[in-house]
C-alpha cells in the first residue's frame, strides 16, 4: 500500500505542485481576510475568484508547457506502457520459431525463478537481441516473454528516440529506464522492448552525417541504463529487435552484461508456412477445396506477416464481390496484388496480344517442363506495372546456392519469350529487353564471377580492375559469355520446337483467358499430353505432399 502510494507520489509530481498553489492561495486569503478591513476584506472576497482563476490558468499553462516538453518521455511512456495482462500473446500463437521459441522459454524460467535466483546469488539477464527480418515474429516472441511472465511490457522503437535536438534521444533513454524501474519496484519485473535498434545502436562507423552527434548520445546513454541495471534489484530485462545483421550494431551493445544473448529469428520454411495459412485462414471463412500446402508452395520468401496480409487482402477482395466465403481465386488475387501490384489497363492491338500471348507462353512452357527448381505461380497478359504480360515464376523451395544447369535453365526460360515469337511471327520485339539483360547478367556472372563457364576459368575475375586486366583475357571471358548464350539459344530453340503443341495451346488459352495460375496451366498441358517432370526426374526439386 505504502509502495503503491509512494510510486502515486512520484508519478504524480505536478498534480502535487498544483495543489500545493492552490492551497497556499486559499491560506493567504484567509488570512488577509482576518487581518484587513472591511473595505480590503470586500474586496478580497470579490478578487478570491479571480485569483483563484489565475493560478488555476498559470498552473494549466504550466502544465501545458510541461507536457509540450516532455510529450517524449512523459507521454509516449505512458502510451507505449502496456501492463502485464493486456498484452495475451500465447506462446501457442508464434507459429515456427522452434529454436528462438526454445530460447526465449529459458529467458522466461530464468524471470519467473528470478527470487529463487536471487537467493542463490544469481542475476537474470540483462539484454536480449532478437534478430532477423521484418515481419517474422520478434515483436510478437516478445510480447509472449511478456506475456508468460505477467509483467509490464514497455516498447519504443529505435526511431522514436531520435529528433533533431541532441540530448533529446538521451533523456527519452533515461526515462524509459526510469519508468521501466519504477514499475519493475511496483510490479517484481518489467520488460522493455526496444525495436530497430539498429537506429540508435549502430557502430560509429556506421553512423551517418547529421543525426550522427544525437545517434551517439542517444547510445551512450543506453549504454550507461544498462550497465547501470542491477538486476538484484530492479529486474528490468531489455529485449531489442533488429532486422539489420548484428556487425552493424556497435560492439559496445553486445559486450557481455548488455545484450549478451541474441536469438536469430528466420523467414518461415515450407512447413512453418503451412502451419501459418492454416493457423490465419481459421480466423475466416474459406472454402474447403483450398490446400495450404499449394499457398504455402507460392509463397517461398514470404515472411508470417506477409501470409496474414494475404489472408486479410483476399477477405477484402471477397467482401468486395459480396461472397460469403472466400474461395481459391481471391487468396491468388491477394497473392498476385502483393507480388504483382495492381493490374493496370492497356489497350492492345489483336496482334500485339498474339505476339505478348506467344512470348509469355514461350517462357511458361520453358520453366513449366525444363527448370528444375522453378514453377509457374502465373501466366497473364494483362498489364502489370507497365509490362504488357508477364509470367511469374517461384522457386519451389527456398534455395541458398545455385547450381550450373539452374542457372543455364534460367537463360533459357529467359530467352524462351523471343524464341517462341521468333517461330511464330518470323520476327520479333522490342519486349524482350528486360529478358535479354537478365539473361546476358547471369551467364556473365557465372564466368566472370563462379566459374562456370565452358573455357576452364575458374576465379572471381571482377575483383580485378579492368584497367589490369590483358586485353586478350577481358576478350576470353566475354567470348565465353557469349558462347554460353548461344548455346543456351540453340537448346531451348530446338527444345520449343520439339514442344510446340504446348506453346501453341498455352498461347490460345491465354488470348481467350488472359490469365492462368498453376492448376489452369496444368490442365491445358493435360490437353497436349504433356506433363511436369517428377521431382526424381530433377535432382534439386523439393516437392510437397499432395
Ligand atoms: N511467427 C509468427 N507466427 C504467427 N504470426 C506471426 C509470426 N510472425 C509474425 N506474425 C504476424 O505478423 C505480425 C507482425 O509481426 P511482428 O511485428 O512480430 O514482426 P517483427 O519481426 O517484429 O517485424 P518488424 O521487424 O517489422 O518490427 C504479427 O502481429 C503477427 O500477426
Ligand atoms: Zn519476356
Amino acid at each position: 500500500m505504502i509502495r503503491k502510494f509512494k510510486l502515486l507520489l512520484r508519478n504524480n509530481k505536478i498534480l502535487l505542485i498544483i495543489v500545493s498553489i492552490v492551497l497556499i492561495l486559499i491560506v493567504l486569503s484567509i488570512w488577509g481576510l482576518s487581518k484587513l478591513e472591511s473595505f480590503y476584506r470586500i474586496m478580497t472576497i470579490a478578487m478570491l475568484p479571480v485569483n483563484l482563476l489565475v493560478s488555476f490558468t498559470n498552473a494549466a499553462a504550466f502544465v501545458f508547457m510541461y507536457v509540450l516538453f516532455s510529450r517524449s518521455g512523459f507521454e509516449k511512456l505512458k502510451k507505449n506502457k502496456i501492463k502485464a495482462g493486456d498484452i495475451a500473446v500465447s506462446f501457442k500463437e508464434v507459429i515456427g520459431l522452434e529454436s528462438a521459441k526454445r530460447e526465449a522459454f529459458e529467458v522466461v524460467q530464468l524471470i519467473k525463478d528470478r527470487k529463487q535466483l536471487q537467493k542463490i546469488g544469481g542475476k537474470i539477464i540483462k539484454g536480449i537481441l532478437l534478430i532477423g527480418p521484418p515481419g517474422c515474429g520478434k515483436t510478437l516472441l516478445a510480447k509472449a516473454i511478456a506475456t508468460e511472465c505477467k509483467v509490464p511490457f514497455l516498447s519504443m522503437a529505435g526511431s522514436e528516440f531520435v529528433e533533431v535536438f541532441v540530448g533529446v534521444g538521451a533523456s527519452r533513454v533515461r526515462n524509459l529506464f526510469k519508468k521501466a524501474r519504477e514499475y519493475a519496484y511496483a510490479e517484481g519485473a518489467c520488460i522493455i522492448f526496444i525495436d530497430e535498434i539498429e537506429v540508435i545502436g549502430r557502430g560509429r562507423s556506421f553512423s551517418y552525417m547529421g543525426g550522427g552527434e544525437e545517434i551517439n548520445s542517444t547510445q551512450n546513454q543506453l549504454l550507461v541504463e544498462m550497465d547501470g541495471l542491477d538486476n538484484k534489484k530492479s529486474n528490468v530485462i531489455v529485449i531489442a529487435a533488429t532486422n539489420a545483421d548484428d556487425s552493424v550494431l556497435d560492439k559496445a551493445l553486445l559486450r557481455p552484461g548488455r545484450f549478451d544473448r541474441k536469438i536469430a529469428i528466420t523467414l518461415p520454411n515450407l512447413k512453418e508456412r503451412e502451419r501459418l495459412f492454416g493457423f490465419y485462414l481459421k480466423k475466416v471463412k474459406v472454402v474447403p477445396e483450398v490446400k495450404v500446402c499449394r499457398l504455402a508452395k507460392k509463397a517461398v520468401y514470404k515472411s508470417p506477416a506477409d501470409i496474414e496480409n494475404i489472408i486479410k487482402e483476399a477477405a477484402l477482395i471477397a467482401v468486395r464481390k459480396k461472397k460469403e466465403v472466400i474461395d481459391i481465386k481471391d487468396l491468388s488475387e491477394a497473392m498476385d496484388r502483393i507480388d504483382l501490384g495492381m493490374e493496370t489497363y492497356i489497350d492492345m492491338t489483336p496482334k500485339e496480344l498474339g505476339m505478348t500471348a506467344y512470348h509469355e507462353a514461350g517462357h511458361a512452357v520453358a520453366i513449366y517442363l525444363m527448370h528444375p527448381t522453378d514453377d509457374v505461380f502465373k501466366v497473364t497478359v494483362k498489364s502489370h506495372h507497365g509490362s504488357l504480360g508477364l509470367v511469374a515464376p517461384f522457386p519451389k523451395e527456398e534455395l541458398q546456392i545455385e547450381q550450373r544447369e539452374e542457372l543455364l535453365s534460367d537463360i533459357m526460360v529467359s530467352l524462351a519469350g523471343y524464341v517462341a515469337e521468333k517461330i511464330k511471327y518470323n520476327t520479333t520485339t522490342t519486349g524482350v529487353s528486360m529478358d535479354f539483360s537478365h539473361a546476358m547478367t547471369t551467364a556473365n556472372n557465372m564466368v566472370w564471377k563462379v566459374g562456370m563457364g565452358n573455357g576452364g576459368f575458374v576465379g572471381d575475375f571482377s575483383v580485378i580492375p579492368r584497367k589490369e586486366m590483358s586485353q586478350s583475357l577481358k576478350e576470353k571471358l566475354n567470348n565465353e559469355t557469349i558462347s554460353i548464350i548461344n548455346s543456351c539459344y540453340a537448346k531451348i530453340e530446338e527444345f520449343l520446337k520439339t514442344n510446340w503443341d504446348a506453346v501453341d495451346a498455352v498461347a490460345k488459352k491465354l488470348i481467350s483467358e488472359k490469365e492462368l495460375d498453376f492448376d489452369e496451366l496444368e490442365e491445358v498441358m493435360k490437353t497436349v499430353g504433356k506433363r511436369k517432370p517428377k521431382p526424381s526426374e530433377y535432382n534439386a526439386l523439393v516437392g510437397c505432399a499432395e
